[in-house]
């Protein structure tokens, strides 16, 4: 058919001619068998005589090629003088073949206000045949096109997430991204669902999942609004059966007679859905053999032909202006397998990315697992990566085979996701995986009872990799799995609260654990971050009974760092620590820390580190006329009545850090 096409449109004439003509582009076949043809070959003949046999039976019948009624056409209008339109306007035109853009030529008439405008995009082009699609310059129509064309690169249409997926099919493909005329799309930021994909063993579950899903959109839209989109006729068709058998109300869409405002879901064809628009579009049979179809190809060799299936996908998944879906039965189609993964989900407000196998080499928590080349481990290995990267779960969290006792039988849950709870390691969500596509309704059987032998656990999840359920410890199905959160990781800040006796404020002081040095502020009245210029390291030199040193040079083991504005000389400040409970009522309780400045003098109602037979000890301090007093917060404890003059001031306590 290729040959015989090929033959008209060089109006070779007869076998001699053939037999005599240069024939290149035939190398290279459908299944990489040769397809060169020999010149004067019996090959040749014989095609020769099936194309007269075939042009008799046409004839005979009545009937043209659409090939032949084209060059008809262009015929009658070449008859004409001149063409009857002054304006002509081609939207599509990447699409159209040298016989269509000339018959155009032909019915235009060239008048000093005539025009003549092309729309074109040529990452749709999705004909090989066409002629400005491949990249040919206006001018081998007789047109020039310099400084008068303008791109238009905004997509409008389809949300950003729909267009990356769509437009990263297409990037890397050299055939269409060194096309002069190829324009990358820049995106408006309007954002909406990710592109949801899903992969079927059968036709049943893929109509079923459709009719589920088509249920449940009808909340949110119209039928009409909704659109399911394949490569070939045969499958909307079957399609089409399916869900009209099921109840819901489908028509496919016949260029004809197209009414697409009537009460009922769309079926297409992805040639047929060029140029419109639905805001939910359901490509499905995206599968190994129907697109790319290999045995389609014309007279193109197989790198074209892989190109225009390629655009044909990416004009199939620009269609959706809101929500995309796309699907395979049995074996997915090459180009879903190129894929980026990243921006595709499995289900519906649901963030788990579609199932992709792992190499063995990339497998994590290898020390944990049994048989590396067990069924189950891929799907599990698929499920660890998107705990991981999609839901922020670190590696150290998850453990596999994890023992759950049931009755007299010990199982194993296959991935246990663990969280921490005030420093406690608890199991936090339990995993059940299937080898690929074996069903997981007997899995979420097995996953509830492990789930009722532990009462810590709080979800459950199962899957083949092709299914997935999550649930609570109830048994009640949810949309997602639980993302990690902060609080659930193991605490990496040593946090205290400081009590600065200078302003009476509380402060959260984190501290890291791998580097005192770094030190974060919050305020815990207002939650807010607090910016200090400078820090200073106050000594921590022993307990409050020690009192504070009288020379500037002592040893000590450890430092607090503060923000230098907390204290009131960097050189006089100390840390001690709280030995007794005597200042329990201002809030200072064995074990704290309290931050001292070193004098000998104090104000009313200071706390301060004083000397009373020959002891250090915290009161706070109160003069009375000739005498002090040393008051304990605490009732257990006397005032202690001293002489001014007997009473040795040591420091003052500036601020608390509590345990
Ligand atoms: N300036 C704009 N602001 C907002 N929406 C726009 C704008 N221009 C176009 N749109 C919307 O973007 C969508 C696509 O527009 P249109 O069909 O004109 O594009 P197109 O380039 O002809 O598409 P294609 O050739 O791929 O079919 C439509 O839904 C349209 O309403």
């Amino acid at each position: 058919m290729d040959e015989v096409t090929w033959i008209s449109a060089c109006q070779i004439e007869d076998l001699e001619t053939y037999q005599q003509i240069d024939r290149i582009g035939r190398a290279t076949g459908a299944n990489g068998t040769p397809q060169k043809l020999s010149k004067n070959s019996d090959i040749r003949e014989s095609i020769f005589e099936l194309m007269e046999t075939f042009n008799d039976m046409l004839a005979k019948e009545g009937y043209v090629t659409f090939k032949q009624m084209n060059l008809m056409a262009l015929q009658e209008a070449q008859q004409i003088n001149h063409g009857k339109y002054t304006h002509i306007i081609i939207d599509e035109s990447q699409d159209l073949t040298k016989v269509q853009l000339e018959f155009i030529k032909c019915i235009y008439r060239e008048k000093a206000y005539s025009s003549i405008l092309f729309v074109a995009d040529n990452t749709q082009s999705i004909y090989s045949q066409s002629w400005l699609g491949k990249g040919r310059p206006y001018t081998s129509i007789g047109y020039d096109m310099s400084g008068k064309s303008r791109m238009l690169s905004k997509n409008y249409r389809t949300t950003t997430e729909i267009s990356k997926a769509a437009f990263q099919l297409i990037e890397n493909d050299s055939t269409i991204n060194t096309n002069i005329d190829f324009v990358k799309p820049s995106l408006i930021d309007r954002h909406g669902h990710p592109p949801i994909y899903r992969f079927f063993t059968t036709n049943q579950d893929q109509i079923s999942f459709l009719l589920k899903e088509i249920q449940i959109l009808t909340n949110d839209y119209l039928p009409s609004e909704i659109c399911i989109v394949a490569k070939e006729k045969r499958l909307i068709e079957s399609m089409s059966q399916g869900l009209a058998s099921a109840g819901i109300a489908c028509e496919i869409l016949q260029s004809s007679e197209a009414n697409f405002e009537s009460d009922k879901v769309k079926l297409v064809t992805m040639h047929s859905i060029k140029g419109l628009e639905f805001k939910v579009i359901f490509l499905i049979d995206l599968n190994d053999g129907v697109i790319p179809n290999s045995k389609l190809y014309e007279l193109d060799d197989e790198e074209t032909m892989e190109s225009e299936e390629r655009k044909l996908l990416y004009v199939g998944m620009t269609r959706a202006s809101e929500l995309l879906y796309m699907s395979s039965v049995k074996k997915p189609s090459k180009f879903i397998k190129q894929m980026n993964f990243e921006y595709l989900r499995m289900h519906r407000d649901c963030q788990l990315r579609p199932f992709q196998s792992i190499g063995i080499q990339d497998y994590q928590l290898k020390d944990q697992i049994h048989d590396l080349n067990s069924k189950e481990e891929v799907v599990r290995q698929w499920l660890i990566r998107e705990l991981h990267k999609t839901y922020g779960y670190p590696l150290e969290l998850l453990e596999l085979e994890f023992p759950v006792q049931q009755f007299s039988r010990k199982g194993y849950v296959d991935i246990v996701v663990h969280i921490y709870v005030n420093g406690e390691l608890l199991p936090y969500m339990f995993i059940e995986v299937k080898q690929f596509g074996s069903g997981i309704k007997d899995a979420a059987e097995q996953l509830k009872s492990y789930i009722d032998t532990d009462s810590r656990v709080r979800y459950g999840v199962v899957t083949d990799g092709l299914n997935v359920i999550c649930m609570d410890r109830s048994g009640e199905i949810l949309n997602d799995l639980p993302k990690c959160q902060p609080q659930f990781l193991p605490e990496t800040k040593n946090r205290r609260m400081y009590v600065n006796l200078k302003n009476h404020k509380k402060y959260s002081v984190a501290t890291d654990l791998d580097n005192e040095e770094v030190v974060e502020i919050t305020d815990l009245d207002s939650g807010m971050f607090v910016n200090y210029e400078t820090k200073c390291s106050v000594p921590l030199i022993g307990n409050v009974a020690a009192g504070v040193p009288i020379t500037v040079n002592i040893e000590y083991d450890s430092s607090i760092i503060l923000p230098k504005e907390w204290v009131v000389s960097e050189l006089d400040s100390f840390a001690l620590i709280v030995t007794g409970d005597s200042m329990k009522g201002a809030g200072i309780d064995k074990g704290d820390v309290v931050i001292v400045n070193r004098q000998q003098s104090a104000s009313n109602g200071d706390i301060v580190i004083a000397i009373v037979d020959e002891e250090a000890t915290m009161k706070k301090f109160m003069p009375m006329g000739d005498s002090i007093l040393l008051i304990s917060e605490n009732e257990k404890y006397e005032p202690i009545q001293m002489k001014k003059d007997d009473v040795l001031i040591n420091g003052k306590v500036i601020g608390v850090m509590k345990c």
